[in-house]
């Protein structure tokens, strides 16, 4: 059996009774949360005022003067959105330090008229004792506070102090992880929430790692790898701001749900720049939503072996004819010579572009040959300008077009890719290792909508295939003239407006040359797929292929990820099952391995049986440790209909209020051919109102909501209603049974898989 983290102080009660001494101290701490709060009004009144005198100045003056103008506009509109995302709890903490300096600490850094600092940026080097510093390592700190305000008002405070035998009595308010304990005890909402206010030492040690190379973060369930992976993106782009405010970040999820559920936090951190998406939506124009018919389909198409078979693909388009083309060209008869094809292609590869554009070079060489040839065949020495005439013609012959283009096929990623699944002797020739029953595997329609196995191989396929870019090359040799231009103008204009703090001159210089648009850097990185992130970050990182690494890796070639997830987990055929297989090879083995170890959601007891389970089937389950004890958490029922139990057990669990005001989450969670049923039996007990979206069309906004074992994945809910839990693979029986923070239902009829039911019968 784990360990199990308890309380060790009470949570404190905001309406209970307090102690003189202790409203004495919410009194004085409330006088500097408002002030706190009174700078923030301050801020934003002067940004808007700056925000409206530019927009005054109306749409007039030289582009120039416009570009500039539209400029700082989006500028002050970016300050303003980030000084309103920091409203809730502005300030959360105290330090106070042995030298007697006391310094607040809050989501983002304040400073007075006179530039003195009043807040602390929690990701400030200032900041980080209040999170790491303990009795054992004080690091300078005598006391930390933690301070819980609702809505400007300072409810309750909590202390720690380090050295006890430097506080008198009477100053001590000690009630330790109560902060902590009453974050993980309350009601969902359907949306994730941050924990700058209550990171723990194991997390920040990890937040703040450093961000040159790759950090894998492997942990259980509930241990704060989402919550850290996002607090760090945040710290990274505090403390590496210009570096990573030009190149992006890009966050990668496991489904658009689950992109949904987490896309409150990095706002609430004051930080809107980074880029998420999941595999199926990595490239731009292409939106993948099919399922993979089978696993070994999914499992074929992950494979690294992939890559060979899509550039052997490539290659099978590049191919001399069988024989020489006699064709004429006015009354002149010409061949295209299967010799010159092969020296025309030598010459083509020897570019090492990509096919689509080393194909500029392979027509070229040939039109060349072919009009030296018309010049002999004419016994007429072509002057120029007749050169070009002839070249022009030859490339608009019919017979030379056809023979060109099928000695070296202009291609897009799409039509190679589709090609290998719809034209079984394309996959033959490109794919020669695979056996009859693989490859029937991976078979498909023409037209068949795009999985996400083939996304990695589209990525590949257009990495190989390129494009013909010589507009954009000349294009960029252009911008590059203007942006030199653009440059010195901005470090000129910051240094006229004293706006430094706010920009660096090579992001203002970006938004000159965006015409001050308000392209950020995160919309540009998005639109584009060759874009090469500063930071790439990675959760729930076990479900990626091998060809999705590559995709991945592609994007990043500073090899700076943060990749968290839980090889235990692991559902998609192909993902991981252990870091080191996964990532030793594209990495070269340079990662390194942190381990989170305390589970902050599900209660302990539930923990335990979901182990247990998932040890029973040999899943690689990491050590952990629950942070909760939460009675009556462990609930089973059987009968022989799990549909019109499952619905008495949410109806129940409605009526006692776990879903009361808005917030409280249930999900049922069932293999989907159960879902209708499952519907049309809660639709038959339940208030319409509990099945319906709260806020959008969005199941996390619905109080109760059925959903399959794959979505639920990196997701949490109060309550848990599983049914037949023996119908789950073991990782996605792992993944379900700890979801919830509350309680968890097993509902069955089928026999319960045997650990689960010892788990169970054990006292
Ligand atoms: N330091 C903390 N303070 C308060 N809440 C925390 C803390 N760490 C984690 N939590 C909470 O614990 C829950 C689980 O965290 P998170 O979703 O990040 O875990 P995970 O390791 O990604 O889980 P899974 O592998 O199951 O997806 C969340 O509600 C999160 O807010």
């Amino acid at each position: 059996m784990d360990g199990h983290v308890r309380a060790g102080r009470a949570v404190p009660d905001p309406g209970g009774p307090v102690s003189a001494s202790r409203s004495s101290e919410i009194l004085s701490e409330q006088e500097v949360v408002d002030r706190l709060y009174a700078r923030l009004d301050a801020l934003r009144a002067q940004t808007r005022g700056r925000l409206a005198k530019v927009r005054r100045s109306g749409p007039s003056g030289s582009p120039q003067n416009r570009s500039e103008r539209d400029a700082f506009a989006t500028l002050y509109e970016d300050r303003i959105a980030q000084l309103e995302a920091v409203e809730d709890r502005l300030c959360f903490g105290r330090l106070d330090l042995t030298d007697g300096e006391v310094r607040h600490i809050g989501r983002i850094g304040l400073t007075d008229d006179e530039h003195s600092s009043i807040l602390t940026d929690w990701r400030a080097p200032a900041a980080q004792a209040f999170y790491r510093a303990t009795a054992v390592h004080p690091d300078g700190v005598l006391r930390r506070r933690h301070l819980v305000t609702r809505a400007r008002q300072v409810v309750s405070l909590e202390d720690e102090v380090l050295d006890l035998d430097a506080l008198g009595d009477e100053q001590v308010h000690l009630s330790g992880e109560g902060a902590l304990f009453a974050a993980m005890a309350a009601q969902r909402t359907g949306r994730m929430n941050d924990i700058v206010a209550t990171i723990q030492a194991e997390q920040d040690r990890i937040i703040r790692s450093d961000l040159a190379g790759a950090l894998v973060v492997q942990g259980g369930p509930g241990t704060g790898k989402t919550a850290v992976a996002l607090h760090r993106a945040a710290y990274l782009l505090y403390a590496h701001r210009r570096v990573l405010e030009r190149s992006g970040v890009l966050l990668v999820g496991p489904s658009s749900a689950f992109l949904r559920y987490i896309d409150q936090v990095l706002p609430s951190l004051g930080e809107t720049g980074v880029v998420a998406t999941t595999m199926g939506d990595l490239l731009p124009g292409v939106s993948a939503r099919a399922e993979e018919p089978t696993d070994l389909a999914a499992r074929l198409k992950g494979d690294a072996s992939m890559a060979r078979v899509v550039a052997r693909a490539v290659r099978a388009r590049q191919r001399i004819p069988e024989h020489d083309v006699p064709f004429r060209l006015e009354g002149v008869d010409l061949v295209l010579r299967r010799d010159d094809v092969r020296e025309a292609a030598a010459r083509a590869r020897r570019t090492n572009k990509p096919h689509n554009v080393a194909r500029v070079t392979f027509v070229k060489e040939m039109l060349s040959r072919l009009a030296t040839q018309y010049g002999r065949a004419t016994g007429v020495e072509l002057e120029q300008e007749d050169r070009r005439m002839v070249l022009d013609d030859l490339r608009a012959h019919r017979d030379v077009r056809v023979t060109l283009n099928l000695a070296w096929f202009p291609l897009t990623p799409q039509r190679l890719v589709e090609d290998l699944w719809a034209k079984p002797h394309r996959l033959a020739e490109a794919a020669p290792h695979l056996s009859d029953a693989q490859r029937a595997a991976l078979a498909r329609e023409p037209g068949s909508p795009w999985t996400v196995s083939d996304i990695p191989l589209l990525d590949e396929a257009a990495e190989l295939l390129g494009e013909d870019d010589q507009a954009e090359r000349a294009q960029a040799k252009a911008d590059a003239a203007a942006r030199a231009r653009d440059l010195e103008y901005a470090q000129e204009v910051l240094k006229g407006t004293g706006a430094g703090a706010l920009v660096s001159a090579e992001v203002l210089a970006d938004r000159f040359a965006a015409g001050g648009t308000s392209l950020t850097t995160a919309e540009r990185a998005a639109a584009d797929r060759t874009w090469t992130y500063g930071h790439v970050v990675v959760d729930e990182a076990q479900e990626l292929t091998a060809m999705a690494w590559r995709s991945l890796l592609r994007r990043v070639p500073t090899r700076s990820l943060t990749i968290v997830g839980d090889v235990a987990q692991t559902s998609a055929a192909g993902g991981a099952r252990s870091w080191r297989t996964m990532l030793d090879a594209p990495l070269r083995g340079a990662w390194r391995l942190e381990e989170l170890t305390v589970n902050y959601r599900t209660p302990a007891v539930v923990a335990d049986a979901a182990r247990s389970a998932a040890l029973a089937a040999d899943l690689p389950v990491s050590p952990m440790t629950s942070a909760r004890e939460v009675d009556d958490a462990l609930h089973v029922h059987w009968s022989r209909d799990v549909a019109r139990e499952a619905a008495r057990v949410v109806a129940t669990e409605v009526r006692s209020g776990t879903t009361a005001d808005g917030v409280g989450r249930i999900a049922v969670v069932a293999e989907p051919r159960r879902t209708a049923s499952l519907r049309a039996a809660l639709r038959d007990v339940l208030p319409d109102a509990s099945l319906r979206a709260v806020r959008g069309d969005d199941e996390l906004d619905a109080p109760v909501s059925v959903v399959d074992p794959r979505t639920v994945k990196g997701l949490e809910y109060d309550v848990v209603v599983l049914v037949e839990p023996d119908e789950l693979a073991p990782s996605d029986l792992y993944v379900a049974m700890t979801r919830p923070t509350q309680r968890l239902h097993l509902v069955h009829s089928h026999d319960l898989p045997a650990r689960i039911a010892e788990a169970v019968a054990a006292p």
